[in-house]
């Protein structure tokens, strides 16, 4: 080694890296001292007071670079440039690993001190715990996956990290599911009504005075209604949709465009008896509170009417 830079001494580029000159020679504690003395006096011979300082600082810069050796610290202080010198390139790239290396060692353990895997970590925004380095050792070995340009390790480290920090509190506390989702819900059928046919607009008009929904004309009386009688009220052909639910008769043909529904769904039960089918569907909705203006009579066997099937008579 000393033959070869004696060697490198001797080529005329060896005039621009004095400064990795200065480093490998700070490096060594022994030299440093004569060399910083005789440069200290031969720059006081030639500018007394101020020429310190102005030499001092490259130095120093330079200086830097050596801590990376291990007794650099010390050279830090010294500041001295001597003239002896290591190879010039190797300690330059050298010292800018050791950077790296004298970084990563404070946030990591020295197993993770390559190179490739240092710079990502010392990138690493949140303080990188040991598990979490851990964990940037896998990502990092299954880093091909990824796109290459981005960097793979941070960029894959946090989400692990952060996503295993934050899923244990998260999957603790939120793993009971919510309760209301246990009862089994059909899905609803009703329709839209359309403007104005509201149950606040059929309320209105079946507490109406002059509202004739039975559309049996004006103070006719009720009616007893054989099924046969029934039968013909299914809303066709110009005629009402008559309906029984719980032995009376309704009409139902001014209720459809109300029905929520909807007036297929209604019409199931026209010129029939549809109390079953109501209770099947909604036996908690009140007919005969919704229907009363609507009533035709009373349901009665074939043959039970009498006259022209008029209730007065039985009452
Ligand atoms: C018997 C024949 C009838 C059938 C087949 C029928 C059918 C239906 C259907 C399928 C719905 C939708 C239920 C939903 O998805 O929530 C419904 C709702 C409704 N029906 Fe009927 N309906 C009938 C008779 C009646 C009658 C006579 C009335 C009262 C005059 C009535 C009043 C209502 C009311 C108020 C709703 C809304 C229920 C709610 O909001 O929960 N229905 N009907």
């Amino acid at each position: 080694m000393e033959t070869l830079m004696a060697l490198w001494r001797g080529h005329p580029k060896v005039a621009q890296p004095p400064t990795t000159e200065a480093n490998s020679e700070s490096s060594r504690p022994g030299a440093q001292e004569p060399a910083q003395t005789s440069r200290a006096r031969s720059d006081g011979a030639a500018m007394p007071p101020p020429p310190p300082p102005t030499i001092s600082p490259p130095e120093d810069t330079t200086a830097a670079s050596p801590q990376t050796t291990p007794k650099a610290k010390s050279a830090s202080t010294s500041g001295a440039v001597p003239s002896l010198s290591l190879s010039a390139s190797p300690p330059a790239s050298a010292a800018a690993q050791a950077r790296v290396t004298d970084a990563s060692p404070a946030l990591a353990p020295p197993s993770l001190s390559t190179a490739p895997i240092a710079t990502p970590s010392t990138l690493m925004p949140p303080p990188p715990r040991p598990p979490t380095l851990n964990s940037i050792n896998n990502s990092s070995s299954s880093s091909n996956r990824a796109p290459s340009h981005l960097s793979p390790a941070p960029a894959r480290g946090l989400p692990n990290s952060l996503a295993s920090s934050a899923r244990q509190p998260g999957t603790s506390t939120l793993a009971p599911p919510p309760t209301h989702s246990a009862r089994p819900s059909k899905p609803s059928r009703k329709v839209v009504l359309e403007p104005g046919h509201s149950p606040l607009d059929w309320a209105r008009l079946a507490n109406g005075p002059a509202s004739d929904l039975r559309n049996l004309g004006p103070g006719a009386p009720y009616l007893k209604v054989t099924p046969s009688m029934l039968k013909r009220q299914t809303g066709r052909r110009g005629k009402d949709a008559w309906t029984a639910l719980g032995g009376r008769v309704y009409n139902i043909s001014p209720y459809l465009p109300f029905h929520p529904g909807g007036e297929p769904e209604l019409l199931r039960c026209a010129g029939r008896d549809g109390t079953k089918l109501f209770g099947e569907i909604h036996p908690w909705v009140n007919y005969e509170g919704m229907l009363a203006s609507s009533l035709i009579g009373m349901l009665v066997e074939e043959g039970e009417e009498t006259g022209n099937g008029a209730m007065d008579e039985m009452d």
